[in-house]
């Protein structure tokens, strides 16, 4: 192996070069150390002679130790190794001798053996200052080169090369420009140096205080990385001047090469230093919280969303919104308000009904079967919920059929159908006809209620920067169903209001759509909820006041109230059982007579649904219960005078009322309708001296007011017809009141009552109490059609009425009454308002 740099460390070398020999022997103190006996030891370093550098007062002949991929210069200190048996021998016999070697670099670095045409023509002439025998056999040196040579001849013979040589002095220039040179690679090499943590501060010193240009060029060549061809190059160079102009070369290039890597290094390091930054932070802030002891009660609810998130199965939108929330969660303190903001936003998310939904099964036999256990009578009713669950369920089979070739719009627009809405007084089963189409379809069952709604939000839900935010009561209900496909019955829609907040109107439509409704936005949740699997039912008291464009999408289904006779059945067949059952008695225990079911619906009840009397019967079966278990009496038949003893005093006596308002003139029974189902109302006229003022009082409607007014006109012309005498009516002021005046009555439909008032009044008979009418009065006397015929004559029935006056346009209504109306009361279908009075009052005449 020819000579290699040996491996130690520059420091080191800075020692020598600072310190001198002594502490640089007491460093390889480890080492087995041959000294040089006579301990010769010149400081290279000084430039004698001025002009010429090196001591080229050495032998003519040398041994030649090849160098492999290093080149040492003169004036420089460089440790070696060795480990060629020729090389040994030669250092053996160089350090008997003078101790100098002639050190030639080889141009091939590979070649273990390099022959003396391999190596270069310049050397440098280096005296052995230190030895160290290794124990793996190889020898470590410390050499110093003294001067530049030029080998004149190799001479081959012994076992390593000789040469015969002769010194090859540099030319060092004068003056400033080769100071300026030297200063300018001192600088430059200072300034590489600091940007390489490496090199030693004190080797950067040194080589900064060195003044003589040669020396500069030949230590910094030392240390500088560069080409093997360049540093021979460096010292085969005869002007300093022209060695340090290439050094100026090669260290710019090495200066520009740094400071690029820097560069790449600094952008490196600030891209790491940002994910360490995050990174501690992190780090701290869970320090922090378990300091405060609320890290583990965070992270553990992380994790729970985390699974919760996991488990909800959400859209791909709503799943990337909950995964952000989290994110933002997790990085908040649990303390920060805006914690439990997003904590409750993620609570709502993760427990919405994605995608658990029961699974629809609709057998139309069934679905009837249901429908008749669970309701009385209802047959119109119930065929035609039965009709639409089997259109429903055709349509939904030949999907594919129809679709195919069906616009996307007209799909969507057509593939749920329209919505059913069921119109009725309060009682009358609306809710529960929706309970049993949920049972037939085998879906759950959630309702709410929409009267009172102003605003808009109550819907759709408030935006989140509202404090204390909710989302809408479309997205409660269906929180709380826990299913995607229910059947969701929207109470009261004729009782949405709108004003300043917005228009719940169009907020519903936009649920009830189903063309939009598959992409629902509440405010709150901020992202689509998929409604197209609900099945909607609305309902509603009155249709007049539901909007416009909602109406268009429902098919309406009217329920109209219940006779004495039907509310007897539904008492017994179904509410008497549920009221026992729900206050702990058996039904053998206890049960209800006819009469005693009846006294409760007259007496104690004033309505056309059954809410009421379900609601007696409770209150019956409670003081039953009390008794029995108070008193120990056990009561097993509850009878009419029961009733009476249980509940007290009649709340109602109609009949008696009707006998006691009508048994003077001017007093005529009218039937109207309100949403709540029909009622009998009456019409009082009286008359006083005065000047001809014709008064109206009883919270009337501007329709009534001119109702009023017109039945009074065309009274007023036929007066001789009806054999009234006209003095009743001069000078004298006509006064109209119609009784319950807190409660606002309008329509033109007591046209006909007024005017047989009147007549009653002018004639001074009164009515018999049991004669009821209704119909629309005109100046001629005509009698024309109203509406709700069906729950007036429900009403007159209820309240003992025997004999009914209606336009003849309505006959056609009275289809539809129960056939025990029919039975009990007398219809007698008019055209005139003559007919109304002489079959009242003038034939009694
Ligand atoms: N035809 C009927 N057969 C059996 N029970 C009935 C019938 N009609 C009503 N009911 C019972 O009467 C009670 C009241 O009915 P429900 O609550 O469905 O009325 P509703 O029409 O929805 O009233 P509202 O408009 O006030 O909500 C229920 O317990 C219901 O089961």
């Amino acid at each position: 192996m020819p000579a290699e740099k040996w491996n130690i460390d520059i420091s080191e070398i800075v020692e020598w070069m600072i310190n001198g020999e002594q502490e640089f022997n007491e460093m390889l103190m480890n080492f087995d150390l041959e000294d040089n006996p006579d301990g010769a030891s010149d400081n290279q370093f000084e430039n004698k002679n001025g002009e010429q550098s090196g001591d080229a007062d050495f032998p003519s002949q040398l041994p030649i130790l090849p160098l492999r991929g290093l080149v040492v210069y003169p004036q420089t200190a460089v440790p070696l190794t060795i480990g060629q048996s020729r090389s040994i021998k030669l250092v053996d016999d160089a350090l008997s001798g003078n101790r100098w070697v002639g050190l030639i670099t080889s141009r091939d670095a590979e070649k273990e053996n390099p022959d003396p045409e391999d190596l270069y023509e310049y050397g440098t002439a280096a005296i052995i200052h230190r030895l160290f025998r290794a124990p793996d056999g190889t020898i470590r040196l410390l050499v110093q080169g003294t001067g530049r040579f030029k080998v004149k001849k190799f001479i081959e013979g012994k076992p390593y090369i000789q040469a015969e040589v002769e010194a090859a002095p540099e030319k060092i220039e004068k003056g400033l420009k080769i100071e300026a040179l030297s200063r300018n690679v001192r600088d430059q090499f200072v300034a590489i140096a600091e940007m390489i943590p490496s090199i030693p501060r004190e080797l950067v010193a040194t080589i900064n205080s060195l003044q003589d240009p040669l020396q500069t060029a030949y230590n910094i060549a030392n240390l500088q990385r560069m080409d093997l061809s360049q540093a021979q190059l460096i010292l085969e160079m005869d002007s300093t001047a022209d060695k340090l102009r290439f050094l100026v070369g090669i260290l710019t290039k090495e200066g520009e090469v740094l400071d690029l890597g820097q560069k790449i290094q600094n952008e490196a390091r600030e891209e790491i230093d940002k994910v360490q930054r995050e990174y501690f932070l992190r780090e701290q802030l869970k320090a922090i919280r378990k300091e405060l002891g609320d890290e583990d009660a965070q992270s553990a609810e992380v994790e729970e969303f985390r699974q919760k998130i996991k488990e909800a199965k959400m859209p791909p939108e709503a799943d990337k919104q909950a995964q952000l929330e989290l994110e933002r969660l997790e990085r908040l303190p649990a303390a920060a308000a805006e914690y439990g903001v997003i904590r409750t936003y993620l609570d709502w998310l993760v427990s919405l009904p994605w995608s658990t939904a029961t699974e629809e099964m609709l057998d139309i036999a069934n679905a009837r079967k249901i429908l008749d256990h669970d309701h009385y009578g209802l047959d119109d009713v119930k065929s035609r919920i039965v009709e639409y669950l089997a259109v429903r369920k055709l349509k939904s089979e030949r999907k594919d059929l129809f679709e195919k070739n069906q616009s996307k719009d007209d799909i969507r627009k057509e593939r749920e159908g329209v919505i059913l809405c069921f119109v009725g007084p309060p009682g009358v089963g609306k809710t529960s006809l929706g309970q049993s189409i949920a049972k037939a379809l085998n879906r759950k069952f959630v309702r709410t209620s929409l009267g009172g709604i102003r605003d808009e939000a109550e819907i759709r839900g408030h935006r989140r920067t509202y404090i204390g935010a909710m989302p809408g009561r479309i997205i409660q209900s269906l929180r709380r169903v826990e299913s995607r496909n229910p059947v969701f019955m929207l109470d009261e829609i004729d009782k949405l209001t709108f004003d300043y907040h917005g228009d719940p109107a169009s907020a519903l439509l936009e649920v009830l759509d189903p063309e939009q409704n598959s992409e629902f936005r509440d405010n709150y949740l901020e992202v689509a909820f998929d409604l197209s699997q609900v099945m909607f039912i609305t309902t509603a008291n009155q249709l007049d006041t539901i909007p416009a464009p909602l109406l268009d999408r429902m098919e309406v289904i009217e329920i109209s109230g219940y006779t004495e006779r039907e509310k007897v059945e539904i008492a017994k067949g179904y509410l008497i059982p549920r009221q026992l059952r729900e206050n702990g008695l058996m039904e053998k225990e206890l049960k209800f007579k006819d009469d005693a079911i009846l006294e409760i619906i007259r007496s104690f009840t004033r309505e056309s649904g059954v809410r009421n009397l379900e609601r007696e019967i409770g209150s019956v079966c409670r003081k039953v219960v009390t008794i029995r278990e108070k008193d120990h009496k056990r009561i097993r038949s509850i009878s009419k005078s029961y009733v009476n003893e249980m509940l007290g005093k009649p709340r109602f006596k109609p009949s008696e009322e009707v006998l006691k308002r009508t048994s003077v003139p001017g007093v005529a029974t009218g039937l109207a309708w309100t949403p709540v189902g029909g009622e009998i109302l009456f019409i009082e006229a009286t008359s006083m001296p005065g000047s001809d003022k014709f008064i109206i009082t009883g919270s009337l409607g501007d329709v009534m007011k001119e109702s009023a007014t017109a039945a009074f006109s065309f009274l007023r012309s036929h007066l001789s017809e009806f054999g009234i005498d006209p003095k009743v009516v001069e000078h004298r002021d006509i006064h109209i009141h119609v009784p319950a005046g807190a409660q606002p009555k309008d329509g033109p439909s007591a046209g006909i009552t007024i005017t047989v008032a009147l007549a009653s009044l002018f004639l001074g008979k009164a009515l018999d109490a049991k004669i009821g009418m209704t119909g629309e009065i005109t100046l001629r006397g005509q009698v024309l059609p109203v509406g709700g015929i069906k729950e007036k004559m429900l009403a007159a029935h209820r309240a003992g009425l025997k004999k009914i006056f209606l336009p003849k346009d309505n006959e056609i209504d009275l289809d539809e009454l129960p056939e025990e109306v029919k039975k009990d009361v007398e219809f007698i279908p008019v055209d005139t308002a003559e007919e109304v009075i002489n079959q009242t009052l003038l034939s009694k005449k």
